[in-house]
């Protein structure tokens, strides 16, 4: 991480502590609620510029024997990482550099909490980093990390996605250009 960093203020948009932060695109594995097949992580906003998240470990997210497949938490940690760059950019960003520590085996059946907070941005560069802890099932301890991540984030503008956006797959019910906060 450079150590010319600035943690700016939250942008007006962003929902007050305790409240949700809704989908970003009805369509992300992640997120959205038009992904039959997706994680439907929830995130809520934190006290400052952090967010909680939330991941119900099902059974098809196996990797290993009854544990969560690492490309699966990784995902997770990258939705709630590019939640988080919300508390401070009204506006798309992307995932740059995404790393993962698995720390703990993640039983299937568990209820994961996340929580991710801005470290600092400069010009378009955003970097986060969170946690996660089992809050329910087989080995629930919210005082154990079982894995932890750090990301960097790209701002872009809408003109990132024109090249894909013929590949959106039907027709979302809120384009990105408004399911957002
Ligand atoms: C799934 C897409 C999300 C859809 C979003 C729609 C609406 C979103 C609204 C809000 C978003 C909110 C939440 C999002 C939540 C979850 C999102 C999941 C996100 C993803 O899952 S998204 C999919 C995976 N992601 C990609 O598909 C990116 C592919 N990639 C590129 O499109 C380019 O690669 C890009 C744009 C990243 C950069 O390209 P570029 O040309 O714009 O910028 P450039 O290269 O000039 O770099 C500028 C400065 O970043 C430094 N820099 C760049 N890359 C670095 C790296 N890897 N490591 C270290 N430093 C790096 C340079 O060193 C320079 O640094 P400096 O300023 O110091 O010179």
């Amino acid at each position: 991480m450079p150590d010319d960093l600035t943690l700016p203020e939250p942008v007006g948009s962003f929902p007050a502590a305790g409240q949700p932060v809704p989908q970003h695109w009805s369509r992300c594995f992640g997120c959205g609620d038009q992904s039959p097949a997706g994680m439907s992580m929830s995130f809520t906003a934190g006290e400052g510029l952090d967010v909680w998240g939330r991941l119900e470990v099902a059974p098809r997210y196996q990797g290993g024997p009854g544990v969560i497949h690492g490309g699966i938490l990784s995902t997770a940690f990258d939705e709630a990482l590019g939640m988080v760059c919300r508390s401070i950019v009204d506006g798309p960003v992307v995932t740059g550099h995404l790393e993962i520590d698995f720390a703990r085996p993640i039983p299937l059946g568990s209820v994961l909490e996340f929580h991710a907070r801005i470290d600092g941005s400069i010009r378009r560069k955003v970097y986060a980093s969170a946690e996660a802890r089992i809050v329910e099932g087989p080995t629930a301890d919210p005082d154990v990390v079982v894995a932890t991540s750090r990301g960097l984030f790209l701002t872009v503008t809408a003109e990132h996605f024109e090249k894909t956006k013929d590949f959106v797959d039907g027709v979302p019910e809120r384009p990105f250009g408004t399911s957002s906060i």
